[in-house]
């Protein structure tokens, strides 16, 4: 029996026909006590499920969802090391990147605590190496350029990570500057290359399974060029210009890192979950050491919270649970995810690897089929210029829609008021936006009188979160607490978050038709592929003759 077929599923279908259409208008009209019983905080962060089309008796049958589904149990496993990622057969253990070192997590015979901590302390001195200018490149310089080198969990939670933390870079450490490199068509690359100082530049190659294509091909052409450079060996430019961070260290090394400049870490660490390991170095760079650690404090509160409070008052339950209300339930497949702070740009971009790849999935744990919609589309920007550009759908639009609107309570407390100012205007229009979203034009007196263009309709729930302040620990705790709403969500559903199948195939399929741009007569495609390839090498003769 899948889960849809379930006594509690059933049941909250039922309260579905019941309350699924009662619009926000009404629910609010209703009951002026909604933000007191919807909104709940922990680690920093506030949660306003209010503006979601829920009543009490929605979170209670998603409590007994989740109870029939045993999350608490479950969220025993993935904190004791269960074999939670079954087709992988392995755990998936990210919370103990950011567990003290006092608590022990034995794993098999090994107390894995110690070894997290010995690879954060290593780290930290490369970190400290680099930061105080005995790390020297090919000619003696000390380093002022880092370039992360890595795609996907690789690259986008340290990249989100800096852009949010940027503020915390203290003046001695402001002569490094860390720059991203991701794309394997590599515009990133050729536009850093063209304008840093070889011998002065480090990369941190960034790879899980040091065989992503796309990351060995942007290492491959930064070595090439600091060998064209230097006029010496690669052997030479790799002792001084590459470290590598891997689960893979024998592949780091067939590539040419030596072991001295490799950091690894752990199968157990899913890519999207592992900016708390050691690819997170271009956050500990960037921001230093010890706002690396607070990071993990951060996430570590969350941990605990998640770990140890009832359902009724958890955060990431609550996310997850009216998650899935909004997407088995109400039927909404869209998700926008709208920071309103411009540090949170990266968040939208993050979460879209987070959600989408661990829940985009149709086959459950036992490798059934089944009927019910996982993972909905995410998608997002910061919330202030998405007003100017899909707000428009949001508000007036045919999709139904659930948005997380996500901002700190305080920012620019030692700045001028002018900034301070901006920050409340700034606050002003996320409210605004998430009270017309969930109430409509019934905020105006005569809105009925108006014609059918310039109706709002209101009814697209919405979460509100709110920080205290943006700070290592917020920010690591905001982190983790989406990293647990995927989590229940698999739980319920019944799927694997910590594989990726779906990947695989695009890259083995993408290796195979390299060959035919060269060998026109290699195996055959469809007429699309042969037609565009015909396509481009008819481009390439005409250039050449
Ligand atoms: O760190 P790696 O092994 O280079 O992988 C990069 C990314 O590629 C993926 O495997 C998807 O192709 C992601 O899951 C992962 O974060």
């Amino acid at each position: 029996m899948t889960v849809d077929q379930s006594p509690a599923w059933t049941a909250l279908n039922k309260h579905a026909e019941e309350l699924g259409n009662k619009h926000l208008k009404d629910l609010f009209a209703e009951d002026d006590q909604r933000f007191d019983r919807f909104s709940f905080s922990a680690a920093h962060c506030l949660a306003d499920f209010s503006k979601q089309r829920i009543s009490s008796n929605t979170l209670e049958k998603l409590i007994q969802l989740a109870e029939q589904q045993r999350l608490p149990e479950k969220i025993e496993a993935l904190f004791t090391g269960e074999h939670v990622n079954t087709s992988e057969d392995r755990p998936a253990l990210h919370t103990a990147l950011r567990q003290p070192k006092e608590i022990p997590l034995r794993l098999g015979e090994a107390d894995i605590s110690q070894e997290i901590h010995s690879s954060l302390e290593r780290m930290e001195t490369l970190v400290e190496q680099i930061h105080n200018g005995q790390w020297r490149g090919y000619d003696g310089s000390p380093i002022t350029n880092v370039i992360n080198i890595g795609v996907g969990g690789s690259d986008l939670g340290p990249l989100m990570a800096c852009r949010a933390l940027n503020m915390f870079t203290s003046a001695e450490i402001r002569h490094i500057e860390v720059h991203f490199v991701s794309s394997m068509d590599g515009s990133q690359l050729a536009r850093l290359l063209n304008k840093i100082d070889p011998a002065s530049t480090l990369f941190i190659v960034s790879s899980k399974s040091f065989s992503t294509i796309d990351t060995l091909a942007n290492s491959n052409t930064a070595r090439e060029w600091l060998v064209n450079a230097s006029g010496l060996s690669s052997e030479l430019i790799s002792q001084h210009h590459f470290i590598g961070i891997t689960a893979s260290p024998t592949k780091a090394s067939e590539w040419g890192i030596p072991e001295k400049n490799q950091l690894h870490f752990w199968d157990w660490t899913g890519g999207r979950y592992s900016m708390w390991s050691a690819i997170g170095m271009a956050i500990a760079l960037h921001t230093g050491n010890d706002n690396f650690r607070k990071m993990l404090a951060g996430a570590h509160e969350m941990d605990s919270h998640f770990r140890h409070t009832p359902l009724t008052e958890n955060l990431p339950a609550l996310l997850g649970m009216i998650g899935i209300w909004n997407i088995n339930f109400l039927d909404i497949h869209a998700h926008a995810i709208l920071p309103y702070d411009g540090r949170l740009q990266h968040l939208p971009a993050y979460l879209e690897q987070l959600e989408m790849e661990s829940n985009g999935k149709s086959v459950t744990l036992n490798g059934d089929k089944f009927d019910y919609s996982t993972c909905p589309i995410l998608w997002g920007e910061v919330g202030p210029n998405a007003q100017h550009a899909f707000y428009q759908l949001l508000h007036q639009g045919t999709e139904s829609v659930m948005c997380d609107f996500i901002a700190p309570a305080l920012r620019y407390q030692e700045y001028g008021e002018e900034l301070q100012a901006q920050h409340q205007l700034t606050l002003a229009n996320c409210l605004a936006q998430s009270r017309l979203l969930a109430l409509g034009d019934s905020v105006l007196d005569n809105a009925d009188n108006a014609p059918l263009h310039k109706r709002y309709r209101g009814n697209q729930p919405s979460t509100t979160i709110i920080l205290d302040e943006l700070t290592p620990e917020s920010f690591g705790a905001l982190i983790a607490m989406y990293e647990h709403k995927v989590y229940v969500q698999s739980v319920i559903w019944e799927i694997n978050p910590f594989d990726q199948w779906g990947v695989e195939l695009g890259k083995q399929v993408a290796t195979s038709l390299l060959d035919q741009f060269t060998d026109p007569v290699a195996a055959k495609t469809d007429s699309s592929t042969e037609g565009l390839i015909r396509f481009v090498q008819q481009q390439r003769r005409e250039v050449k003759s």
